[in-house]
C-alpha cells in the first residue's frame, strides 16, 4: 500500500511526480501537474503562490486513485476525460481516438480556404469523415464563424461526443453528426472534405505504444492490409460530395504520402498542398479535383 498523499497542495505535487517518476511515465511532471490540478481544482500559480493550501479530502482520494491508473499506464488524457485539441477542450469517451496535436497541421493547412471561400460566397460547408471527438469540424467551426460542418463517423459512440462537445463550444447550432460507412449515408456538396482516416496497417497495429493500442479504439487505427483503404474510398468517391474547386484535405502517416497521391491522382485529382507536422513528419495533403 503506498503511503498517503500529502494534504498541502505544494508537497501534493512533489508527491505526485515522485510516483509517476516511480513508475517510469514519460513526462512525470506535467501529469502529474494535469491530474492534480484536474481533481483538487487548483492551478499552478496557486501552487507557487501558496503552496500550503490544503486541498480537500475527496479529492485527494481522486488524485490517490488517478495517479495509480496513470502508474497501471493509462494514458493521462484518458483518466481525465479530455484534450485540449486547437485550443478547445474536448470531451473524450471509450469510442474516441485522443485528438494528436499532429492533426492540428490538417486544421491550419485548410483554414485559409475556409475562410476564403466564407468570406467570398458567405458559407463553407465541411464533412469530416471519420470526426471522432469532432477535432477537426469544431477547430474549423471555432475559426470561421460562417461555416458549418457534418461529421461523420461510423461510431455511435463518437458521434455522441462529438456532438456533446459541439454543444459545449457553442458551436452545436452548426455542427451535425451523421452515422455513416465514410459516404453511404452522405448527402449534399461540399467545400471541404476532410478526413483524419485510420491509416495503421493491421500488422502493425500490435507493434504500436501501449498507451495508443490499449486504450485508443482500434476502429480509428486499422486502415487494412496496407494502411491505405480508407483513402481508396476517398478518393473513389469524394466526386460526387465536392463543390466545384473544393478540396479534400487528409491526415497521412509519415511515409505514405507517395503513395496516397497515386491514389488520389489515379481518381483525377492533384495535389496542391502538402505540409509536415511540427516533428518535420509529411502529415497532411490537400488535392483537387482536375489539376495536374
Ligand atoms: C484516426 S480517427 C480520427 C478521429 C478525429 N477525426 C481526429 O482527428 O482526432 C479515425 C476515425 O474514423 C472512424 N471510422 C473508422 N472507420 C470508419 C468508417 N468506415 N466510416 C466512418 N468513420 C470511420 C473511427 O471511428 C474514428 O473516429
Amino acid at each position: 500500500m503506498a503511503d498517503s498523499l500529502p494534504e498541502a497542495l505544494g508537497p501534493l505535487l512533489r508527491e505526485a511526480r515522485a510516483r509517476l517518476v516511480a513508475a517510469a511515465v514519460d513526462d512525470p511532471t506535467l501529469d502529474a501537474r494535469l491530474i492534480v490540478e484536474h481533481f483538487s481544482g487548483t492551478t499552478l500559480t496557486q501552487a507557487i503562490a501558496d503552496p500550503e493550501f490544503k486541498v480537500h479530502g475527496r479529492a485527494i482520494e481522486a488524485i490517490d486513485a488517478a495517479l495509480r491508473r496513470r502508474a497501471g499506464g493509462e494514458p493521462v488524457h484518458r483518466i481525465l476525460g479530455y484534450r485540449e485539441f486547437y485550443g478547445l477542450r474536448l470531451s473524450l469517451s471509450p469510442e474516441t481516438l485522443e485528438p494528436r496535436p499532429d492533426t492540428e497541421t490538417l486544421v491550419e493547412a485548410i483554414l485559409p480556404f475556409v475562410k476564403a471561400i466564407a468570406a467570398r460566397e458567405g458559407a463553407c460547408r465541411i464533412l469530416d469523415l471519420g470526426t471522432g471527438t469532432g477535432a477537426i469540424a469544431l477547430a474549423l467551426l471555432s475559426a470561421e464563424p460562417a461555416a458549418t460542418a457534418t461529421g461523420v463517423d461510423i461510431a455511435p459512440g463518437a458521434l455522441a461526443t462529438a456532438t456533446g462537445n459541439a454543444g459545449q463550444l457553442g458551436l452545436g447550432g452548426r455542427f451535425t453528426a451523421l452515422q455513416s460507412d465514410w459516404f453511404e449515408k452522405v448527402s449534399g456538396r461540399y467545400h471541404v472534405i476532410a478526413a483524419n482516416p485510420p491509416y495503421i496497417t493491421s500488422q502493425d497495429i500490435g507493434n504500436l505504444q501501449d498507451e495508443v493500442r490499449d486504450f485508443d479504439p482500434r476502429l480509428a487505427l486499422d486502415g487494412g492490409v496496407d494502411g491505405l483503404n480508407p483513402y481508396r474510398i476517398i478518393a473513389a468517391e469524394a466526386a460526387r460530395f465536392l463543390e466545384a474547386e473544393g478540396r479534400v484535405a487528409v491526415e497521412i502517416g509519415r511515409t505514405q504520402q507517395d503513395e496516397i497521391t497515386d491514389i488520389f491522382r489515379s481518381a483525377g485529382y492533384g495535389l496542391v498542398g502538402a505540409f509536415r507536422d511540427l516533428g518535420g513528419n509529411d502529415r497532411v495533403l490537400v488535392f483537387q479535383r482536375g489539376k495536374p
